[in-house]
């Protein structure tokens, strides 16, 4: 029994082929899936091309029983999920001929990715920022309604954004002194601030905007008290979106639960250890730093409608071939 994980993100997509005893088999990677930054019929072709390039690979032969799981960034809502797989239906040559389809949205195979198919909290910071909650049949959030609308705290644009703001600060004489002007200058190769305006303005991509978090961390590891600042105030509204799903769904709850810190941003230490550090007054919260892929969870997500557990799904998942802890 074959399962092929898919994460489609807003940049690319990305492939894995599972067997339930033979373990990883393939992998790969195709262009952007997000069916609102291009079009359910584009998504949907992406998805099918994958499928196609799965069977030329050898590893799957004509009449395999084979699953499909989704994470798709933009499916969010079951109304969406449901037209997403009417357009593969209608569009692809395996609309019909598949065992199951599961879809769900990038977050929540973030989330399963590290959980194994149990309920928890994810906080999504990449070029943009989600924090997603699931337990049992509810599913939340809080922001992820992009860069104009709250700035996408904790995102890669937020942190960007922020460094930027202080340098014209300081240019300006509205604030204080920071390493960050130094570390911008010669980490762009500029002679001047000013020489960022065109650079940021002539064609604006918040992917550009956000590539300036990494000075936020390189100017947090000279001692840069503003750098310090921008890091402490994203991971207490990290923290902060965490507790908030926490008490809408979880407040009843006995156990332990898991809160997932998964994207780019979360490579850098500091900014994990400071939303611990921010959670310790709400222990029932268990900060976790992800260490897999998220198309781990798109397995997760056919595993888990097959019935199997948590547990059992882990011990399916790990040392098969894949970087799964
Ligand atoms: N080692 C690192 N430490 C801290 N931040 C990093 C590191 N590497 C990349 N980033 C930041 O991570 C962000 C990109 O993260 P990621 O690749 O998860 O985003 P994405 O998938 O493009 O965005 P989104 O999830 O919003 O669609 C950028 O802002 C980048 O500056």
């Amino acid at each position: 029994m074959y399962i092929l994980g898919v994460d489609g993100g807003g940049t690319k997509t990305k492939a894995f082929l599972f067997h339930k005893t033979k373990g990883f088999l393939w992998e790969t990677e195709a262009e952007a899936s997000n069916p609102h930054s291009t079009s359910y019929t584009h998504s949907t072709k992406v998805v099918s091309q994958i499928i196609d390039k799965a069977y030329a690979s050898n590893h799957l032969s004509e009449n395999a029983d084979l699953s499909l799981g989704l994470g798709i960034a933009g499916l969010g809502r079951k109304e969406d999920q449901r037209k997403w797989l009417e357009c593969f239906q209608e569009t692809s040559s395996y609309g019909h001929s598949l065992n199951e389809i599961v879809i769900e949205n990038d977050g929540a195979i973030a989330l399963y990715s590290e959980t194994y198919g149990e309920d928890g909290i994810v906080s999504i910071c990449g070029t943009g920022a989600v924090t997603l909650g699931i337990h049992q049949t509810k599913t939340d959030r809080v922001g992820g309604w992009g860069h104009v609308i709250g700035g996408d705290p904790g995102s890669g644009y937020d942190l960007g954004s922020q460094a930027l703001i202080a340098v014209f600060n300081q240019l300006d004489g509205l604030g204080p002194k920071t390493a960050l002007t130094n570390l911008i200058l010669n980490g762009e190769g500029l002679h001047q601030i000013e020489e960022l305006i065109p650079i940021i303005y002539q064609h604006f991509e918040k992917q550009r905007v956000a590539a300036f978090a990494k000075y936020v961390f390189q100017a947090v590891d000279l001692e840069d008290d503003i750098a310090i600042k921008i890091t402490q105030k994203a991971a207490k509204q990290i923290a902060n979106r965490g507790k908030i799903l926490f008490e809408r769904l979880f407040q009843t709850m006995e156990r332990d639960v898991p809160f997932i810190l998964a994207g780019g941003i979360f490579q850098n230490d500091f900014i994990v250890k400071k939303v611990k550090d921010e959670l310790t007054l709400t222990p029932s919260l268990k900060v976790l730093k992800s260490q897999n892929s998220p198309v781990i969870g798109s397995i997760v997500l056919v595993l888990k409608q097959q019935g199997y557990s948590p547990e059992e799904i882990k011990k399916m998942l790990i040392n098969r071939g894949k970087e799964v802890q």
